[in-house]
């Protein structure tokens, strides 16, 4: 790690009219950490991911972002054009969802390959080449190359997802709710496989979950957020072996009482 925060996150609050999404979340994130954001349904985690990754534009509060030429700048006040790059190239977004991340329709080569085209690489078997590459690392068979995701299995499309979004090298991966909706053994295996690249490619990540093991097993930091706010905030460990808020008390003995 740097002694250069990657990212600066001020006093964002998001209101959907008069229903609060977060409130006044301020922190920041270093080159290679791994932040969860964890908490139960309706607590704030997706509106306060939304808007740290500029999907959704904050009431109040601005974003730094330490750019690759080492310059800040402030995500609330680029173009939408500057936005997008951003998005592309040193950014990945794993959606809960695989098909809200996938191309459903194309192969599984060209899933990984587009993203490698949208920054410029234009050779054809290069392409092909780190295609099958990354199908491999996330351990898909080169078989599939050519199968579209809608052939694969729950688990494949989202190790796919997760392929096509670190194929281009980013520096920040944005994952919501990455293991919902799969089965525990697959779960498991996803997970592991998450963390074995995060920290291969010493990747920043912010990752949001309901989940405690997930944070456990990911993240080197976390905030637990209630009504929108964030009400603890620590190294993982800490948090969870010695929760100082009730609430993240409660959160912790209800997953030990299961
Ligand atoms: N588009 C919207 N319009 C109005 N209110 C919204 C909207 N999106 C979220 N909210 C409200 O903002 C609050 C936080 O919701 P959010 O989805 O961020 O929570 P969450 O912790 O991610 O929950 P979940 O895990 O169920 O997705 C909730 O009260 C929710 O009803």
């Amino acid at each position: 790690m740097t002694d250069t925060p990657l990212l600066k996150v001020n006093d964002v609050s998001k209101f959907y009219g008069n229903r609060t999404g977060c409130k006044n979340v301020s922190f920041e994130l270093w080159p290679g950490e791994v932040l969860a954001i964890v908490g139960e349904s309706g607590s704030g985690k997706t509106t306060l991911l939304n808007c740290i990754s500029t999907r959704l534009m904050p009431t109040t509060g601005s974003v730094e972002y330490h750019m690759r030429d080492g310059q800040y700048r402030d995500l609330y006040h680029m173009s939408e054009a500057e936005r997008r790059f951003l998005m592309r190239t040193d950014w990945g977004f794993v959606h809960q969802n695989p098909a809200d991340g996938l191309r459903m329709t194309v192969s599984a080569g060209a899933n990984v390959g587009e993203r490698l085209m949208a920054i410029g690489d234009r050779h054809y078997g290069n392409i092909r080449a780190t295609a099958v590459d990354w199908l491999s690392r996330v351990e898909i068979d080169e078989s599939r190359i050519d199968d579209q995701p809608r052939a694969f299995s729950g688990g494949m499309r989202q190790r796919l997802q997760i392929a096509r979004n670190l194929v281009t090298g980013p520096r920040l991966v944005f994952m919501d709710e990455p293991t919902g909706g799969l089965d525990v053994s697959v779960q498991a295996r996803l997970l592991d496989l998450v963390r074995g690249l995060v920290n291969d490619l010493g990747l920043a990540a912010i990752i949001v979950t309901h989940d405690l093991a997930v944070a456990r097993l990911l993240s080197h930091r976390m905030m637990v957020m209630k009504d929108g706010h964030v009400i603890e905030h620590g190294l993982t460990d800490r948090v969870l072996d010695d929760p100082r808020e009730p609430y993240t008390q409660l959160l912790v003995s209800s997953i030990l009482q299961v």
